[in-house]
Parts: structure tokens; sequence; C-alpha cells
């Protein structure tokens, strides 16, 4: 399915691109795997809070920039080991930070859908990555991991915790405490992934999806994410759907009316109001 990406702002290491309510985050390190550093992180996050922002768009494709030039792709191969330090990847300013997260949490929390799109390498933080989207769709030569207790890190929330919801306690904890490689076909087989296509597909494949998406009811997908969420994130999942709910509550007559009431120093018409079964 062609599209016309238009470029929204040349960054380092990214790439961001809208067309038609899409928004497309690439991370563009391929010679590295598309590992991310700080500033990947910071672009990342300012791109998603700029698709959040934009009442035009509904849906989000990430990915990862490839082939690379020894012809391997990835989506992300995590955190940029070349810069990490003591407590942290540090930034140009020498400041260590774990600032995926905040990715990671905005991801989660906007009201749009992420969608995934991984060819070759999801590694370690580059695996939580396609895990926090709300659907992944995979090339036939996509390959997931961890790789944390292989080389001295791990991630205790979402990566652990939201992964084992996905494919099931014990095979969460074989693909954490083992460290192995997993092929397309074994993550569909395990529900970590919607679909595989050909790699060559991968793109048109999440624009045919995304399409379909913004056919349907934004408010009513909205609201499904974030009860998706609220069953699992405790009270920041209850704080969400229930910000949708006064959202939608605002939009009433009835609060328009109590609202107004108490600007024009009145009492509100209650009576007007049923009270619904
Ligand atoms: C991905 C590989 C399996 C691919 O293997 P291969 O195809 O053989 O390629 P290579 O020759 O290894 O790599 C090519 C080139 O890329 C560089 N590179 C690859 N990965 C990284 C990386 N992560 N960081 C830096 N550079 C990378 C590699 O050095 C080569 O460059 P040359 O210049 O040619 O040498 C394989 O590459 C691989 O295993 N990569 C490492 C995977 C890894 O260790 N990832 C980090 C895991 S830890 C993490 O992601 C932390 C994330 C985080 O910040 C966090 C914080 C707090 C809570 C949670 C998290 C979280 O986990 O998200």
């Amino acid at each position: 399915m062609a599209i016309a990406w238009k470029s929204v702002k040349t960054y380092t290491d990214i790439l961001y691109h809208k067309a038609g309510g899409i928004a497309r985050i690439t991370i563009n390190r391929p010679e590295k795997r598309n590992a991310f550093r700080p500033l990947t992180v910071v672009e990342m996050h300012e791109a998603l809070l700029d698709a959040r922002e934009d009442p035009k768009i509904g849906v989000v494709l990430l990915t990862g920039a490839g082939p690379a030039k020894d012809g391997k792709y990835a989506f992300c191969a995590g955190g940029d080991q070349s810069v990490r330090g003591h407590g942290g990847y540090i930034d140009d300013a020498g400041v260590p930070r774990l600032n995926i997260l905040d990715v990671q949490k905005l991801i989660r929390s906007m009201p749009k859908v992420v969608i995934a799109l991984v060819a070759g390498y999801s590694i370690g933080g580059g695996h939580v990555l396609h895990v926090i989207c709300d659907l992944t769709i995979a090339a036939d030569n996509a390959i997931f991991g961890q790789v944390g207790p292989k080389m001295g890190s791990f991630d205790g929330g979402y990566g652990s915790s939201y992964l084992a919801r996905l494919v099931g306690q014990k095979k969460a904890r074989e693909i954490w405490f083992l460290c192995r490689q997993y092929n397309a076909a074994e993550a569909m087989a395990m529900g970590l992934v919607n679909k595989v296509v050909p790699v060559a597909e991968l793109e048109n494949e999440g624009v045919t999806w995304a399409k379909e998406i913004l056919e349907r009811s934004p408010l009513a997908i909205r609201c499904l994410k974030s009860a998706f969420n609220a069953e699992l994130d405790g009270l920041t999942g209850v704080q969400e759907l229930s910000g949708n709910a006064t959202m939608l509550y605002y939009m009433t007559e009835e609060a328009k009316e109590f609202s107004t009431a108490q600007r024009e120093k009145r009492k509100p018409k209650a009576e007007q109001f049923p009270w619904l079964p």
C-alpha cells in the first residue's frame, strides 16, 4: 500500500515522518543494529510526544532503519553499550540516563495505537520496546530475545512483568533466564507478535493495519487502550482510564449545565438529567 511519507523534522538518530493519519518513527542507527543512546531516546520521546499531541494522528509505526551495509536488519539492539557508564547511559553532558523508561511510559499511555514493525534483531531493551507497543508485526527474518543476565542488565518492569502477561510466566522466565534467540515463527506461536510477513511486505502490512484502525472510532480505541492497561498498571492505569471517563463526562450536557451554573452563580437544573439504571 503506497503512502507518501512527509518528513516532520530532521533528527540525528531517528527519522520522523507522517502521512494520512499515521506517524512513522524510524530508529536510524543501522550500523549499530539501531541500538539507542540517550540522544536517540530524547529524539524518540520528542517525536512520540508530537504524535500524541497531533489530533490528526491515530497510529504510530515504530521501526528500525535497514538493512545495514552488511545486509542485516535490526529493529533495535537495546541500549548502546559503548556509552554505558556508572548509573546509566552517558549523554553528551556526561549525565547517566535510563531515559528509555520515559519512552516506554509514553508508548504505554498515549491514546494512539503504537505498532512495532520488527525486521531483524529485537534484542534487550529493543525487545522491551516492541513488547510495550500495542501491536507487533514481524518480518520473517525477525529475531527476538533478552540478553540482560548475559551482559549485566535487566528490566523488571514492563520488560518482564508485561512480557509474562503476553507469553505466560514459564515462557517469560525462559526468555530472561536463558537469553536465547527466537525466530518469527516461534514468536508467533508464543503470542509475542500479531503477524509475520515477508520482510519486503513489512511496512505495507503496517500501513494496512494502521489504515484499518483509522476507520474505527478514536474514542472507543482510546478507552479500550486505557482499559487494557488499567488491569495491569495499578493506580496509574486507573488514573488513565478514569481520566477518559472525565473527558467524556465533560462532553455531556449534564456536566456543561453544572459547570455553567457554577459560573452563573445559580442552582444547576439537575432535574433534567436522568439517574439511569
Ligand atoms: C543484536 C546482535 C545479536 C546482532 O549480532 P550481529 O548481527 O552479529 O551484529 P554485531 O556484529 O554484534 O553488531 C554490529 C554492530 O552493531 C553494534 N551493536 C550491536 N548492538 C549494540 C548495542 N546494544 N550497543 C552498541 N553497539 C551495538 C556492534 O558493536 C557492531 O558494531 P561494530 O562497530 O561493527 O563493532 C548483537 O549485536 C548483540 O548481541 N548486541 C548487543 C545486545 C545488547 O547487549 N543490548 C543491550 C541490552 S541492555 C539494554 O538494552 C538496556 C536498556 C535500558 O536502558 C533499560 C534501562 C532500565 C530498565 C530497563 C532497560 C531495558 O532493558 O529496556
